[in-house]
């Protein structure tokens, strides 16, 4: 077994490859960066090592592979590359665990081939995960590269919530069920959630809000997901960058009876068309508070679509838990949109929600209170890394032990 004490991470996305590198000794990353644009135009890479001095490279990557070859020359010039005797593993993010991965795992021939199976039900993230998987262990074939699932933590939802009402015969068969993503960030940050209250895990009920491009919303229970709200695929629930979330699948017959599309077609407009793209043109939180805020319709409708969707999910899992103590806003939108938060949680006093202007506009990247003091469900801004859970899954499986 290495002797190493390092997590190179990797999160393959289809066009972009973000990377951290970890060590688990002192958490203290010696570098981190990300290449965009792979197999475009105006390809960009920006390696960031802990030493300050922030890299850039602006150059065509033609696919991931040549994008992690340019990862591991910006290690190496930093005296940390990939033949490290420092490295312990590689972790990867997988988008689709399906039924049979809901723990890390190490990679081999089988359980790619298993990964690739899932392909149909995570079409936009799981083949960039295994083009990750490929390319980093043909550098480093004798690392363990472990594959950390963004369904596993989901995998502990009871039955009547994961199950959809159709027909149990044809469900079993082809295993549509609800599996719910964003997993590692859901658990790291329920998690996070409890040390900044000052309780256990294991004594807390949190409602988790992960807003990013894709976004997702669960219900945390003693440490355990009971709920959450994307299903067989990363597209059902909250209304997302250019995903639609929730929809009757009624509108799928109907597009393609009246409509003509074709079934792909559908799925690329629900996928990559709808959302807050679909419903505004732009898919950025940023640019559409702005415009919003300019007095623009189609602005301010896809913020009203977007966080009156939020609301019904918080009322639900106020009710699938029972009791609340706390909700964590988390990701890109959760961390950086105060107007998103306020929206969210306005007018819940009667549910015990009361959310404090002044704390909501602070800006920090700290783990945060931001409800008020009366407030007796505590709403919190605490930042995703998803990197360091992965990292430390992985560590933990190559060692057997736990490294928290
Ligand atoms: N300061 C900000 N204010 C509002 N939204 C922001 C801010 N910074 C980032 N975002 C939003 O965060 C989203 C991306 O979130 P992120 O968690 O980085 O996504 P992912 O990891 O899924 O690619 C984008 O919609 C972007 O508009
Ligand atoms: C599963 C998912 O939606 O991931 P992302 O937010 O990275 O697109
Ligand atoms: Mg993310």
């Amino acid at each position: 077994m290495s002797e190493g004490t390092r997590v190179l991470v990797l999160n393959a996305g289809s066009s972009s490859v973000k990377y951290q590198l970890i060590d688990m000794l002192d958490g203290s990353r010696p570098a981190s960066g990300l290449v965009e644009r792979i197999g475009e135009a105006g390809g960009r890479l920006v390696h960031t090592p802990r030493t300050g001095g922030r890299r850039e490279a602006v150059q065509v990557f033609a696919d991931h592979d040549a994008a992690l070859k340019a990862v591991a020359r910006e290690l190496a010039a930093d005296g940390i590359g990939l033949d490290s005797p420092d490295l312990a593993a590689i972790g990867h993010r997988v988008v689709h665990g399906g039924l049979r991965f809901t723990e890390p795992t190490v990679v081999t021939d089988e359980v790619l081939r298993e990964i690739r199976r899932l392909i149909p039900v995570a079409p936009l993230h799981n083949p960039a995960n295994i083009t990750g998987i490929e390319v980093a262990r043909a550098l480093r074939p004798d690392l363990p590269q472990v594959a950390v699932f963004d369904t596993a933590f989901h995998a502990s939802m009871p039955e009547h919530a994961a199950r959809y009402a159709i027909d149990r015969a044809v469900a079993d068969e082809h295993r549509v069920r609800r599996y719910g993503f964003h997993g590692t960030s859901h658990q790291y940050v329920s998690r996070a959630t409890a040390r900044l209250l000052g309780k256990d895990p294991a004594e807390v009920n949190v409602i988790v809000l992960h807003l990013g491009n894709g976004a997702s919303a669960s219900a945390v229970s003693g440490g355990r997901c009971v709920d959450t709200s994307m299903g067989l695929t990363p597209l059902e629930g909250l209304v997302m960058g250019t995903r639609s979330g929730d929809i009757d699948a009624g509108v799928v017959f109907h597009l393609h009876r009246v409509g003509g599309l074709s079934v792909d077609e559908i799925d690329t407009l629900l996928n990559r068309r709808s959302g807050l793209l679909g419903l505004c043109g732009d898919n950025d939180m940023r640019e559409i508070m702005r415009r919003a805020e300019e007095g623009d319709a189609d602005a301010r409708l896809a913020f009203d679509a977007y966080v009156h969707r939020l609301r019904k999910y918080i009322g639900g899992y106020y009710a699938v838990l029972g009791r609340v103590d706390a909700i964590a806003f988390t990701a890109g939108v959760g961390e950086n949109a105060a107007p998103v938060r306020a929206a969210a949680t306005a007018g819940l006093e009667e549910l015990g929600i009361a959310v404090d202007p002044e704390l909501n506009s602070v800006r920090s990247g700290e783990p945060r209170i931001i409800s008020s003091a009366y407030s007796r469900v505590a709403v919190a801004v605490v930042p995703t890394d998803e990197e360091l859970e992965i990292a430390r899954q992985a560590f933990a499986l190559v060692h057997r032990t736990s490294a928290d």
